[in-house]
């Protein structure tokens, strides 16, 4: 049984797949939710089954964190309400398509609402959890920010990107009582992939989870104390050796000379 916790979590991307499955999760922890996305009548339901359920106080916050002053009002409750312990960072949308002829604009869609509004709620909440003392991001990158597509140059970039964030922002705040992770989910069976580029069904059923069990994975690794967590890989041992050769890369990472083999 978890220890039962009385502060709030903040959830975006909460109307629907990981999100809402955190918002289960989080109130069964005991606690209480505010729930952010742009889908209201979605959020309203889901928050009725929650306070049904677990008798948690569930509130909807809705915004569209691709908008300049939606998203403001996201950060300043998350810099100003001391009540909000925990920030899960998984608001993210998807797009598998070639550069060659793409809608730049789509692109620039996708990385505002992965990249921007990702970094600027991260921001936020340490700002405030700094103020309080104690806090917990949970980031929500993919297994695609490791497993390199064709067809994900600009998806694989920002979760790359929130891969990295979130791993200097470890760094930075590595003598602090502010727990970050990041989550590397592969392919879940939500409608993230619908319209995505890719059709989910072209997967063998191996490769899928669901959204509950990445969650509660997540969560175990968090529980774990894992700065980084891959629900379905078998062997940690298997991160770790990644992590542990781009280490032995660093100290050769800024010379004075070229190496050798650039050198006539
Ligand atoms: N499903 C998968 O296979 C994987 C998913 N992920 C990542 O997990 C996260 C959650 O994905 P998943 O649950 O699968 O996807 P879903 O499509 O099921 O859910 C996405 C959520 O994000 C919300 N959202 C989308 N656009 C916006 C926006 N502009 N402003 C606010 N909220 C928005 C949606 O709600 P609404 O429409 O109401 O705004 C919805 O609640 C994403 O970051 C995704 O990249 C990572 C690896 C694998
Ligand atoms: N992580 C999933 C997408 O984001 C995948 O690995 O397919």
């Amino acid at each position: 049984m978890p220890a039962q916790n009385t502060k709030t979590a903040l959830i975006t991307g909460a109307s629907a797949g990981l999100g809402a499955a955190y918002a289960h999760r989080l109130a069964d922890r005991g606690h209480d939710l505010i729930l952010v996305a742009r889908d209201t009548a979605r959020m309203e339901s889901l928050a009725a089954e929650v306070r049904e359920r677990t008798g948690k106080a569930v509130e909807v916050l809705t915004a569209d964190l691709t908008d300049d002053a939606q998203l403001a009002g996201v950060e300043e409750r998350l810099r100003e309400d001391a009540s909000v312990q925990v920030l899960v960072n998984n608001a993210g949308g998807s797009l598998f398509t070639p550069l060659a002829g793409a809608d730049a604009t789509a692109f620039g869609d996708l990385i505002t609402l992965n990249v921007t509004s990702l970094t600027r709620l991260t921001t936020a909440a340490v700002s405030g959890m700094t103020r309080r003392g104690s806090g917990t991001i949970v980031n929500i990158s993919s297994a695609l920010a490791l497993n390199i597509l064709p067809v994900s140059a600009v998806y694989s970039g920002t979760k790359s990107y929130v891969l990295t964030f979130t791993q200097a922002l470890q760094q930075e705040l590595a003598e602090s009582a502010i727990t970050v992770q990041a989550v590397l989910p592969g392919a879940v069976r939500t409608e993230f992939w619908d319209g995505s580029g890719i059709d989910l069904a072209s997967f063998p059923d191996e490769w899928i989870m669901t959204a509950d069990d990445a969650v509660d994975a997540a969560l175990a690794g968090l529980d774990a104390g894992e700065p980084v967590t891959i629900p379905s890989l078998p062997d940690i041992t298997d991160w770790e050796a990644l992590e542990k050769a781009r280490g032995v890369l660093v100290p050769n990472l800024s010379r004075s000379v070229p190496a050798a083999r650039y050198r006539a």
